[in-house]
């Protein structure tokens, strides 16, 4: 491939680079690109967005212009981002509210809001919309053609509006939905093509995943094309983009014969293939299963193999977007051409994207929504799928705080509870009714093989009568002689599998704090006060083995800061402080809820809580850390748009024996191409950049805007916000690059310290919905 054929680097969502000049160390970037070059302005394919006034106007400005490896056109902190006009915000209407900010915005002001919302969502899905042909690629009675659902993935990527991605996608699962002919769930196209557009073969917790390597990949696409490593290189260089690399690529070499288009099927299959692909030459067969998929890709097909492979789609498909559009995909397909007001339709697609959503956090599991939507709709869903022992629910979250009296801001006058905040791994523990106990981390892992001795212990707790439970608790590495909590890296410490129990040195003590679900009865609606009386009523504390969450009920500042100070003493890194009665203290699965909030000691003096982040890029040593990295770039994530954001460079906190082994951890994941195009760079100019994969958490003494990096820009202001003195506290391994702090979070964070302590903002920008 030469620089003539390669299409212009669109500034497509994934590319949005920023830059300015690095106020530490680094050159100002401002000659690093002027303006797109003629030769890349004619290209137009993938299309291009039209500059528009987005429609999250403060959250996300648009791209300064193509930029190309981390040095773009120019700043988009240097413009104020324009205001969009009323008619432009066709965003979801608790989005609009929530960022006029929750306190300021009228009634009727809200009240208009809405309708214009609600209006404008009908209107996307009118009759025509409904009774549209299939598209004229798929015959009818065939597989899905894989090509189909790329035109929806390329349609998706060219815009960053929420509600047009929306509409893409449910005009897409629609045209599925009326063409399945089956519930079964393994010939669904449906299911297969929901899997592909989050990127996933299974339920999270079934643990089959994507994730090759860049030297695998550019190895299958050099031999599935002919050309040489060393040119794959140096386009990904050029591109950012492995997939886009492939698909021009491909276009270059001969073909003998025509394989069979993709489908839908066929593709997933694959994919399952090479993700379960292990043991003895695990990657010869895994290139090989590669590059026959890409000799049978056609237009841009391989760009979104490769992606998919890689593990990221990157064209800003959020998950919760896709549960969305399948209800209303859903809806729509049962309502067929039966007509209805604007104002019906709207209330019936809400009606029943808050089904599909609450359904999906009791039970993330399509395999399972997916059939039952088909055979009984959205209203008969939540009869269909519930709350189930082996399947984990997405675990409820709580809000930091900086200060007893920010707790008191929240909870006066209220019921209310403080229990120690054990400093441990979550562990979901189930009992099936089939008498089997499985153990789940905070995002879903099985752990049970890691506590081959915790499943050993559960049945000592269990009183007699009990046949299923789901509980929520904190595994805590315990001190059998001195009856002590050890800290949470003596826990961390233990091998994740083939653990036998013989071998075990460290001891897991289990503490409950909510019991979810217990003979066959879901109890997430229940009063926090009542689940936790059922959970004292059910179960008994075993020495050295289970236990009760301490807790205290006392309410005065007084009591709280006495148990705060006792829970220190007792190893524990503070309090949670939780809702005790009324319908707000219901379980909220996948919540970062506003009722249970946190209070830790050790970050009473900074932000009120750490951070978790990835780590993107590391810099060379100095002196004495010649040979390893001396310092590390890292980044949080935005789940809207899929991508990474700088927020700080990181060098202190480290011992040599850290920094070797970080080395050696990290040194593989080195991308020979330069960064990946889904990480918003702005300013940072690492040696090195990695395969976004390790999570690390990280202290701060406060939060600053920046004029270097991108996290969270828009959101407070236009400028990123950046982490001053970040300190290393340890590694994450039970969070991945999506679970780590969100932009949202870090802009919350930094408004939380701008205003005075005990005043803290509401809402519930970083769930999952
Ligand atoms: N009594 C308790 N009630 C609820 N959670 C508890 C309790 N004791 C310990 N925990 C742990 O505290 C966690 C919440 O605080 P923590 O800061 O440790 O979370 P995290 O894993 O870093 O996630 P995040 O910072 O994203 O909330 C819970 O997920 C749980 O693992
Ligand atoms: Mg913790
Ligand atoms: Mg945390």
């Amino acid at each position: 491939m030469s620089d003539v054929d390669s299409p212009v680097k669109v500034p497509t969502k994934a590319r949005r680079r920023i830059v300015e000049s690095d106020d530490e160390d680094e050159a100002p970037a401002s000659k690093a690109g002027a303006s797109p070059s003629k030769k890349e302005a004619k290209v137009s394919s993938p299309p291009a967005k039209k500059p528009k006034i987005e429609e999250k106007p403060a959250k996300k400005p648009a791209p300064a212009g193509p930029s190309k490896n981390g040095k773009p056109l120019a700043s988009i902190f240097a413009k104020p981002v324009p205001k969009a006009k009323e008619e432009d915000t066709d965003d979801y209407k608790d989005r609009a509210v929530e960022e006029e900010g929750e306190d300021e915005i009228s009634d009727e002001e809200e009240q208009e809001q809405e309708e214009k919302a609600a209006v404008k969502l009908a209107s996307i899905f009118t009759k025509d919309y409904r009774s549209a042909p299939p598209d004229k690629a798929w015959k009818e009675g065939e597989p899905l053609p894989y090509s189909v659902l790329v035109t929806a993935f390329e349609k998706i990527e060219a815009t960053t509006k929420r509600l047009e991605i929306l509409g893409i996608l449910t005009r897409f699962l629609l045209m599925v939905a009326k063409r399945e002919k089956t519930t079964d769930a393994k010939s669904s196209n449906l299911l297969k093509a929901v899997y592909l557009c989050i990127n996933r073969l299974c339920p999270d917790y079934e643990g089959t995943e994507l994730g090759i390597g860049e030297s695998l990949l550019v190895k299958a696409i050099a031999e599935s094309t002919g050309r040489n490593i060393a040119k794959i290189k140096e386009d990904l260089r050029k591109e950012g983009d492995l997939g886009k690399v492939a698909m021009l690529s491909r276009n270059t070499q001969p073909t003998m014969f025509k394989p069979k288009p993709l489908t839908v099927p066929s593709v997933f299959q694959s994919l399952t293939d090479i993700a379960k692909t292990s043991g003895n030459n695990s990657q010869t067969r895994k290139v090989g299963i590669i590059k026959k998929l890409l000799a049978a890709c056609q237009g841009n097909e391989a760009k979104f193999i490769i992606r998919s492979l890689e593990g990221k789609l990157r064209i800003g498909l959020a998950e919760r977007s896709l549960v969305v559009a399948l209800a209303h995909a859903i809806v729509l397909k049962n309502l067929g051409d039966k007509k209805i007001s604007p104002e019906m339709l709207t209330q019936k697609l809400e009606e029943g994207a808050e089904i599909v959503k609450g359904v999906y956090s009791e039970l993330p599991n399509y395999d399972l929504i997916v059939p039952a939507l088909l055979e009984a709709g959205v209203e008969g869903l939540r009869e269909r799928c519930k709350l189930t022992p082996g399947v984990p629910l997405k675990p409820m979250l709580a809000k930091p705080t900086k200060a007893i009296g920010e707790v008191l801001d929240r909870f006066e006058g209220k019921e209310f509870t403080c229990e120690y905040k054990y400093d441990g791994e979550r562990a979901q523990v189930h009992l099936l009714e089939d008498g089997s106990i499985a153990v789940f981390s905070r995002n879903s892992e099985n752990m049970s093989a890691k506590y081959p001795d915790l499943v050993e212990q559960i049945p000592r707790c269990i009183k007699p009568g009990v046949k299923s439970f789901v509980i929520d608790s904190e595994a805590v590495a315990f001190d059998l002689e001195t009856k002590k909590l050890l800290p949470f890296q003596d826990l961390s410490r233990r091998k994740r599998k083939d653990v036998r129990t013989e071998d075990i040195t460290v001891r897991v003590h289990l503490f409950a704090f909510d019991l979810l679900y217990l003979n066959g009865e879901s109890l997430l609606h229940m009063e926090l006060r009542e689940r936790r009386n059922l959970l004292l009523e059910h179960f008994q504390p075993v020495e050295g083995e289970f236990g009760f969450a301490k807790s205290s009920d006392g309410t005065s500042s007084e009591d709280i800061a006495a148990f705060l100070e006792e829970s220190v003493k007792d190893g524990c890194e503070g309090l949670m402080v939780k809702l005790l009665a009324t319908e707000a203290s219901n379980y909220e699965p996948s919540r970062r809820s506003i009722n249970w909030l946190k209070l830790k000691k050790d970050y009473l003096s900074g932000v009120g809580d750490s951070l978790d982040l990835v780590v993107v890029g590391a810099y060379y040593g100095k002196g004495k850390r010649t040979n390893v990295y001396g310092a590390f770039l890292l980044a949080c994530y935005d789940p809207d748009s899929e991508n990474l954001q700088t927020i700080c460079k990181i060098g202190t906190g480290f011992s040599e024996e850290k920094l070797a082994e970080f080395y050696n951890e990290l040194h593989p994941l080195e991308l020979s191409g330069g960064p990946r195009n889904d990480i918003e760079i702005g300013g940072a100019k690492p040696d090195v950049w990695f395969e976004p994969k390790v999570v690390w958490e990280v202290l701060t003494a406060d939060l600053s805007l920046s004029p270097v990096y991108t996290a969270a820009h828009g959101i407070v202001e236009s400028r990123g916000i950046s982490l001053r003195f970040p300190r290393f506290i340890k590694v994450r391994d039970d969070k991945g690059p999506d679970e780590a702090t969100s932009a949202e979070q870090v802009a919350e964070f930094y408004q939380r310290q701008a205003t005075a302590a005990g005043k803290s903002r509401g809402g519930n920008v970083d769930d999952f919905w």
